[in-house]
């Protein structure tokens, strides 16, 4: 039995082996054509992430306060069903390596819908819709925003309201306001890469890249129980997600390392660790140019969930994904400690 994991049959997949990739700061891309901006919004910050080889990134960090970050990651493994896909690509048969779960389906019109699914798409729980939509409106706001904002008071210039859509996740109790720990301010009095000047008001949105107004419909969770699981190098550029598609991809729980390197030029590297509450939005040129990965770990590791945002665009899709996330095997429950099989 092969264990190794082939991660899509239509995407671009390397095999990973295990912690083989190392990253040498000296190999490092040079910083000739590195642009990275910061842009507090409201009280969070997010860094504009552009460098060669078209990688095109948002790392908005601490996004998610770190008290609701955990209370979501104990609500999504303890009230979602999970599943340890097995699948088969010619003579080879392949453990997913990995718990995942997946919800939500493309908007193409079509009726009766049990008749073009090959499985029941799941509708997206409420608690991941408020999700989806504060990051839809965040991605938005900061590709249209070509500013950068240095102030310590920032009112939110958002409908959504992170803490407002996490009280459902906090239980009955009225959530107390975080600490300003997290806040931009603090974040910003520490020098951030980024241009030297900086210019509050006043410039024309970035209209280099038209990035489309972003709209997730499907919402695949990862989860990685130990560093046994992994995900290997691919890169999510199927042609059912579209053209240059945005895929914005939550951290809960404990950290792992995230790798990214370009498919054609091996001196283009990069290596992330993302922490409970992170969120990364790739977008643009990077699927279509990089490839990423979470290897496997044997130092300790805290179990980590992965939230991914994505817009599927035909029915097509939206049965892929479900194939490879969810398959035909049965649903688990995360109950007492560990994952036990769904009575059916
Ligand atoms: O867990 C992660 O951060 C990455 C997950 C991922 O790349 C995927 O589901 O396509
Ligand atoms: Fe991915």
């Amino acid at each position: 039995m092969n264990i190794s994991e082939k991660r899509r049959v239509s995407g671009s997949n390397n095999e990973v082996k295990g912690d083989e990739m190392k990253f040498r700061d000296e190999k490092r891309p040079k910083v000739s054509n590195i642009s990275t901006r910061s842009i507090p919004l409201s009280f969070k910050l997010v860094r504009k992430i552009k460098r060669q080889g078209e990688l095109d990134l948002l790392y908005f960090q601490r996004l998610i306060p770190e008290k609701l970050a955990t209370n979501l990651f104990q609500w999504c493994l303890s009230e979602l069903p999970w599943y340890r896909v097995q699948y088969t690509v010619g003579n080879r048969h392949v453990l997913t390596p990995r718990w995942t779960t997946l919800f939500g389906k493309d908007f193409t019109p079509h009726t009766p819908t049990d008749k073009v699914y090959r499985r029941k798409p799941q509708p997206i729980p409420k608690r991941l819709i408020d999700l989806v939509k504060l990051m839809e409106s965040y991605i938005d706001q900061v590709n249209n925003s070509n500013e950068i904002i240095i102030q310590k008071n920032s009112t939110p210039s958002s409908s959504h309201d992170i803490r407002t859509m996490f009280s459902r996740v906090t239980s009955k109790k009225t959530p107390k306001p975080e600490s300003t720990a997290d806040d931009t301010s603090s974040i910003l009095q520490q020098p951030l890469a980024g241009p030297p000047n900086s210019t509050p008001q006043g410039k024309a949105p970035n209209k280099s890249i038209d990035y489309d107004r972003t709209a997730f419909n499907i919402v695949l969770l990862n989860y990685y129980e130990t560093g046994s699981d992994s995900i290997s190098y691919h890169s999510d550029d199927e042609s059912f997600l579209g053209v240059n598609p945005t895929i914005a991809s939550f951290t809960l729980g404990g950290s792992r390392d995230f790798l990214m390197k370009h498919k054609v030029n091996s001196d283009l590297k990069e290596k992330f660790t993302f922490a409970n509450g992170d969120c990364l939005v790739m977008q643009g040129g990077t699927q279509s140019n990089w490839l990423h990965a979470i290897p496997k770990r044997n130092t300790a590791v805290q179990p980590r969930i992965n939230i991914t945002l994505r817009k599927s665009i035909s029915i097509e899709g939206t049965n892929n994904y479900y194939k490879f996330n969810v398959g035909d095997g049965a649903a688990y429950r995360y109950r007492q400690g560990k994952m036990v099989p769904e009575m059916s």
